[in-house]
């Protein structure tokens, strides 16, 4: 479902040139949930930028869906969904509702089909309290469940997810991994997911990815992440251990 081959893109900034990914190579199957790590700097929106064709590749080969998506980045819009939790695709001051007829119309989704996967999004979603509401006055916690809802409604079959539950409370947080658990176990979305958040990792991904400069550091099961420290270690200090090369403080 997503592929990369040897993937490389730079930045030229002033004089310099920053490799912001480098030589990357791995590949998603269909119905995985994939955690992707990185510490700060580390390439993770670079290469989800490149999945969504928003940023083509300096050089290697990207394929999402069988797509090229820098090539083909409107065709590619119809088979992925992606959310970027600091920032939303909703219209600040419309009602939610009428931010999803919006993206109805922009993708072209057949009426009766919208409708009963919209239905479908507020009952799992518990959109209805809020569904007539402006999105400038949305919780963080409301307005990531309609930001979820958009990427969805044109039922994708991947799902690319920038740091979702940032600055959610517990409950909210509970509320979003359950959602992704469910739609990855019973529609069998793929999805590939971004977070600072190890809790996120621990509850939903059973294979992890890690990049550090841009490169891959470690592609495994959780089970085989959590063997690379010793036995008591928690998730915080074994992914430290990754990024730092030393054990956490
Ligand atoms: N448009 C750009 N121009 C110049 N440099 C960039 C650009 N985008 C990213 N970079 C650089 O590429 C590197 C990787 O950045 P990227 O945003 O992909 O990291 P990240 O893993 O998503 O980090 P974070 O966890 O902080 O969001 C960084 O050194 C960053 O400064």
């Amino acid at each position: 479902m997503i592929e990369l081959e040897r993937v490389g893109r730079s930045f030229k900034v002033k004089r310099n040139v920053v490799h912001a990914v480098h030589d990357l190579s791995f590949t998603v199957s269909a119905g995985e949930f994939v955690g992707y790590l990185g510490p700060n700097g580390a390439g993770k929106s670079t290469t989800i930028k490149m999945l969504c064709g928003i940023l083509t590749p300096t050089s290697g080969r990207v394929r999402v869906a069988g797509l090229d998506p820098s090539r083909r980045r409107t065709t590619l819009a119809r088979r992925i969904g992606v959310v970027f939790g600091q920032r939303t695709t909703l219209w600040w001051d419309l009602p939610l509702a009428d931010s999803f007829e919006l993206i109805r119309l922009l993708y072209k989704v057949e009426r009766a089909a919208f409708r009963s996967r919209l239905d479908e999004l507020t009952e799992t979603l518990d959109l209805g309290s809020f569904m007539r509401t402006p999105v400038r006055q949305l919780s963080l916690g409301q307005r990531m469940r309609g930001d979820l809802a958009a990427a969805l409604l044109h039922a994708p079959d991947v799902l690319v997810l920038d740091e979702p539950t940032i600055g959610l409370d517990v409950v909210s947080k509970a509320g979003i991994r359950d959602f992704l658990r469910r739609l990855n176990a019973e529609q069998g979305t793929t999805v590939l997911l971004t977070t600072h958040d190890l809790g996120d990792i621990e509850r939903l991904c059973r294979r992890v990815m890690l990049i550090d400069h841009g490169r891959l550091a470690f592609d495994g099961t959780l089970e085989e992440l959590m063997a690379t420290a010793p036995d008591e270690a928690t998730i915080e200090e074994v992914v430290t251990r990754l990024y730092t090369g030393s054990p956490a403080q």
